[in-house]
């Protein structure tokens, strides 16, 4: 079954356009990652899935329902972490998510859920005085509530540290292990990397690319990365390493020229820098990082 299907939506604010004929698929049990800079269009995605806004143009269904006519079924079978969730300061986290048992009516114990996102000790402390990251947790352990079959989670990794993006990731999996499709979004591709089935990449209100991150590093292009150690990197030097065939990006970082390339170029490049002048002392190449793919697709000229 599809879990999300969004096609031909279209979202305006008066002159921006947020979303442009987006088409896209989540399948059930799937872990999607929805990535892309700021202002793509992710958090007007997630709010047109809980129709939160209203598409100008096209067809949104969700878990089977329409989106708009059936929100209220959406709803109870979803889960939503917001971005930027606020606490009511005055309740405790106890009472936070008793709220959230009793709105889904599913009767569980609310220190269960809080042990499982680390707050067991805080389970009767006011939310009011939570740093960041237990308020993320908070936050989590509510959208958990009543084992949805959908799970939305905006930024989730937000204030968390290392611990808890990890056990946060822990949390996802064991979510999509039950059966649940859990849907994120996040502008960092290395915090989806590890629970990821796909990760569609938005950019503009533009789906420009949905893989597995493997397939994204294969396809964007981000390919290998040069680093050529130089007594002095000049203009000519950048330019005869963007000259190479193969080289997709040549920089200079003060003595330093970073060349991005697919295949074989490296020995080429090396000599080409040497041809135009620079003194190359040394060289390394490393795999494209993932904010390298990143920035291949969300920042590449079109
Ligand atoms: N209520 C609104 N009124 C006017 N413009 C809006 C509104 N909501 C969103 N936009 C615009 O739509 C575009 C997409 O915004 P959106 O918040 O969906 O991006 P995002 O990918 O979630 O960004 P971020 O990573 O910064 O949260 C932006 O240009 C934004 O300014």
């Amino acid at each position: 079954m599809t879990a999300i299907e969004l096609s031909g939506v279209t979202k305006r604010f008066g002159d921006v356009v947020a979303l442009r004929d987006l088409d896209m698929t989540v399948e059930s049990g799937e872990v999607y990652g929805f990535l892309g800079p700021n202002g793509a269009g992710k958090s007007t995605t997630i709010d047109v899935l809980l129709d939160f806004v209203r598409p100008t143009e096209g067809e949104v269904s969700v878990l089977g329902h329409d989106a708009r006519a059936e929100s209220r079924a959406v709803r109870e079978r979803t889960g939503v972490l917001p971005e930027g969730f606020d606490t009511y300061d005055r309740l405790t986290a106890r009472e936070h998510v008793e709220f959230a048992v009793e709105s889904k009516g599913s009767g569980e114990d609310p220190e269960a859920l809080l042990d499982r996102v680390g707050l067991a000790d805080a389970v009767d402390r006011k939310a009011g005085g939570f740093s960041k990251g237990m308020t993320q947790r908070l936050a989590l352990a509510m959208a958990l509530a009543g084992e949805p079959d959908l799970l939305v989670l905006d930024e989730p990794s937000t204030g968390l540290d290392p611990n808890g993006a990890r056990e946060m990731r822990t949390i996802v999996r064991e979510e999509a292990e039950r059966g649940a499709t859990v849907f994120f979004s996040s502008h960092v591709l290395g915090q989806v990397e590890a629970v990821c089935d796909r990760v569609g990449i938005l950019r503009d209100g533009d789906l420009v690319a949905v893989d597995t991150v493997e397939g994204l590093r294969e396809k964007s292009g981000a390919g290998t990365r040069l680093t050529v150690e130089t007594e002095g990197v000049t203009d000519g030097a950048v330019e005869a390493a963007a000259a190479v065939a193969g080289v997709t990006e040549a920089r200079a970082e003060g003595d330093r020229l970073v060349v991005s390339y697919e295949g074989d170029a490296k020995m080429e490049v090396v000599n080409a820098v040497e041809d135009a002048g620079a003194t190359v002392t040394d060289f390394a190449t490393a795999e494209a990082s993932l904010e390298d793919v990143f920035a291949a697709y969300t920042e590449a000229e079109r």
